[in-house]
């Protein structure tokens, strides 16, 4: 069907929840989010949001077109990566599709651990392009919403501060030695508001009772060393990318990271890039961490009023607003309500009583620190 999509949709997306199904157990919180009564932890912990990409799952578990995020445009749903498809331009500006194509060329998800990830580790963008016929890597990094209740801290494992030589890692997952898995980590202390990055090649896990934003190249792929979870075990074609156990452990950086090295590299520390008596722009993740995506924050109060520059999945931290787009749309948001901004929608206003907080994720090589507050 051809869609005017600008035409139908000249205003940004409020989007819905796109739960994904994983092997590990979480996701009570956000039934909570999606305002589900007596949610349960089950197969479900991630929402992906605004993607164009599949999720890649064990066969018994596959859902054709899993992943992808679906928008309601006059009553009928439509997938995001077809209307990506169908005006790149609209979506992404002339700049970006030249160089990236017609998609937004990073992903976002919320994910609700109930209990400890898999211990994993992530190919780069350089082992994918050699090793696996594809122009992603999996750099990921993440922004702590929140922990479970009755949780003082959480916990992420980000490389290996007591590597193990190859060979004698090798044994240790042959034999699912967990024990001794675990002893490669010391785990790093996390809490609400914390960003964390892992780059490819870094094993890594995220820890029990951590609700967080997470934003990383857009592809699924992933070495799981640890097999069980959730009480399923992984089938083998799932836990090396399809391929067996020596060629997961050529994605592994073996460097051993002490936890102040990883305070240093992962952690990030905001840059206020921006401020003024009523809002504050802050640089979260830049260029100085990574090519493949860049993170904001903005906090204000009142009302201001923006000229769009690019592409965007905002997602409400703290506070209500009322986002305005053009032709007076308007729409209440309010905390967790994630939404698409298109880069051809020109302005937007957001309003808000309070003190109000978005997280702000752009592709890479846009220039939002350019784009004009206008109060
Ligand atoms: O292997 P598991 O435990 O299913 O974890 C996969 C999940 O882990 C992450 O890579 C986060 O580390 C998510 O992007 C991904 O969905």
């Amino acid at each position: 069907m051809l869609l005017n999509i600008p035409h139908l949709c000249n205003r940004p997306l409020v989007l819905s929840a796109n739960r994904v199904w994983r092997s590990y157990l979480g996701g009570s919180l956000l039934d909570a989010i999606e305002g589900k009564p007596g949610g349960e932890d089950g197969h479900y912990p991630e929402d992906w949001i605004g993607s164009a990409v599949e999720a890649v799952n064990p066969r018994e578990h596959a859902r054709a077109g899993e992943g992808i995020s679906s928008v309601e445009l006059d009553g009928t749903h439509h997938r995001l990566d077809e209307l990506y498809r169908a005006e790149p331009e609209y979506f992404f500006g002339r700049g970006h599709v030249e160089r990236f194509g017609a998609q937004p060329e990073f992903l976002v998800k919320f994910i609700d651990s109930a209990e400890r990830l898999h211990f994993q580790c992530h190919p780069t963008k350089a082992f994918s392009r050699e090793r696996l016929d594809s122009p992603y890597g999996k750099f990921e990094a993440y922004y702590v919403l929140a922990l479970r209740p009755g949780q003082e801290t959480g916990e992420v494992y980000v490389g290996f501060q007591w590597p193990p030589e190859r060979e004698a890692l090798k044994r240790m997952i042959e034999e699912q030695d967990i024990t001794g898995l675990t002893a490669c980590f010391d785990p790093l202390s996390v809490k609400p508001g914390d960003v964390v990055i892992v780059p490819g090649g870094t094993p890594h896990a995220l820890g029990a009772g951590v609700l967080l934003v997470e934003i990383l190249e857009p592809s699924d792929w992933v070495v799981r060393f640890e097999y069980a979870r959730g009480g399923y075990v992984l089938p083998e074609k799932d836990r090396f990318m399809g391929r067996g156990l020596d060629f997961g452990l050529d994605v592994f950086d073996l460097a051993p990271r002490s936890l102040d090295e990883v305070r240093a590299r992962n952690v990030c520390q905001p840059q206020m890039m921006a401020a003024d008596g009523r809002c504050r722009r802050e640089r979260l993740i830049g260029e100085a961490q990574t090519d493949c995506f860049q993170v904001w924050k903005i906090s204000w109060h009142g009302e201001c009023r923006r000229e769009v520059k690019s592409f965007c999945i905002a997602i409400v931290l703290k506070g209500a607003c009322r986002l305005g787009g053009p032709g007076g749309w308007t729409a209440t948001l309010k905390q967790y309500d994630r939404v698409l901004i298109p880069h051809g929608i020109g302005q937007l206003s957001l309003q808000t009583e309070d003190e109000c907080e978005l997280l702000e994720c752009y592709p890479p090589q846009s220039a939002p620190e350019t784009e004009s507050l206008l109060s």
